[in-house]
């Protein structure tokens, strides 16, 4: 219905408050889901999200639906990127990654990514077990494709762009609910090192020892992470009011967005980055194996070259600067080669 009033026309829906935020709750869990759908045309609505983003980045991680990823292009992706890791370990392991390109194919015990966490407590660990195959943007230097699916540049470069589109809305609301202007994260962005992993956890059909994790325990290294599961399950993160461990489930067509460690510099820790791993199956399926496991994780990384300090609305006199300034890459760096022991 539309109300006239001194000569401006209102819809009533426009002053209705519009409902982003519901959550998706079990006996011991509790994780928001925000709807993006309204959140691009209407600047109003964008400042009204970001209030409820900041409460959420405070707590744990959250869903989104409503965003611009379509389901067909999600769905080619991961059909794709299946046919690469069902391919020869030999042509998988023509394109391994270095501390000059680190990206390309990283095979079952690879990787550890507790490693880069917690030194200490990896030391238990035997390594993840998951293969992976990942790639950093077109303009810094030359994509290494795999011979084979002819496919999969096209298919993966369509999925990045897509992601890079969707990081570039959230960093918009991560700067509104921080008390920033809009396009804060818009000159930290422009030569972005952002990259896109595909993972692949294979079946097997003996238990994984007690010490051995899909993915063990780690926090993302960049901004932010928009990540793509299946349906299989396994994905845990920890909570940071209680420290508890609670599942992440399955909702079709969403993405689970976590945040990394730069947040929790930019942030003075005012928001976390989330520890989180994949733990092995419990439940074997017909073919008396654990079933095999995907998932897609765009990291949201910002230029090689900027320097992270604290944002100025995060510190005061009485929350004094936590971090010191850092380099971004050699942060990352030190993160990759310590989860994957690549020193050349
Ligand atoms: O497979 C997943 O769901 C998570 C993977 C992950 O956390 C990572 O690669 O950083
Ligand atoms: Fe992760």
């Amino acid at each position: 219905m539309m109300i006239k009033s001194c000569g401006i026309l209102h819809s009533n829906y426009y002053f209705k408050k519009i409902n982003f935020i519901s959550r998706y709750s079990t006996k011991n869990s509790s994780i928001p889901i925000i709807d993006l759908a309204n959140s691009y045309d209407n600047g109003k609505n964008r400042k009204e999200l970001a209030k409820q983003i900041d409460n959420i980045c405070q707590d744990i991680v959250f869903f989104i639906i409503g965003h611009s990823i379509e389901e067909n292009i999600q769905q080619d992706m991961m059909k794709i990127s299946k046919e690469f890791f069902l391919q020869s370990l030999s042509i998988k392991r023509e394109i391994s990654g270095s501390k000059d390109y680190p990206y390309g194919y990283n095979g079952l015990n690879d990787e550890n990514l507790s490693r880069g966490y917690d030194k200490s407590s990896s030391l238990f660990l035997l390594s993840d077990v998951k293969e992976s195959f990942s790639i950093g943007p077109e303009h810094d230097g030359k994509i290494r494709w795999p011979r084979t699916p002819l496919a999969m540049p096209s298919i993966w470069l369509n999925y990045y762009k897509k992601c890079h589109n969707l990081s570039k809305h959230l960093y918009n609301l991560f700067a509104l609910a921080l008390n920033l202007d809009e396009n804060w994260f818009n000159n930290k962005i422009n030569e972005h090192r952002s990259a896109l992993r595909s993972l692949y956890y294979p079946s097997f059909s003996v238990p994984l020892p007690e010490n051995q994790y899909r993915s063990s325990v780690h926090t993302d290294y960049g901004s932010f992470t928009i990540l793509k599961q299946d349906s299989i399950g396994g994905l845990q993160v920890q909570n940071r009011l209680d420290r508890k461990w609670i599942d992440v489930p399955f909702i079709e067509n969403s993405f689970v967005i976590n945040l990394g460690d730069l947040m929790s510099r930019w942030t003075n820790d005012h928001w976390t980055s989330t520890p989180h791993c994949v733990i092995s199956p419990t439940s074997k399926i017909e073919n008396d194996l654990y079933p095999t496991r995907q998932s897609i994780a765009s990291f949201c990384q910002i230029n090689p070259n900027e320097i992270v300090r604290c944002i100025p609305t995060c510190c005061s006199k009485d929350k004094p600067v936590k971090y010191p300034p850092i380099n971004v890459w050699d942060l990352i760096m030190e993160k990759y080669l310590a989860s994957t022991q690549k020193n050349n």
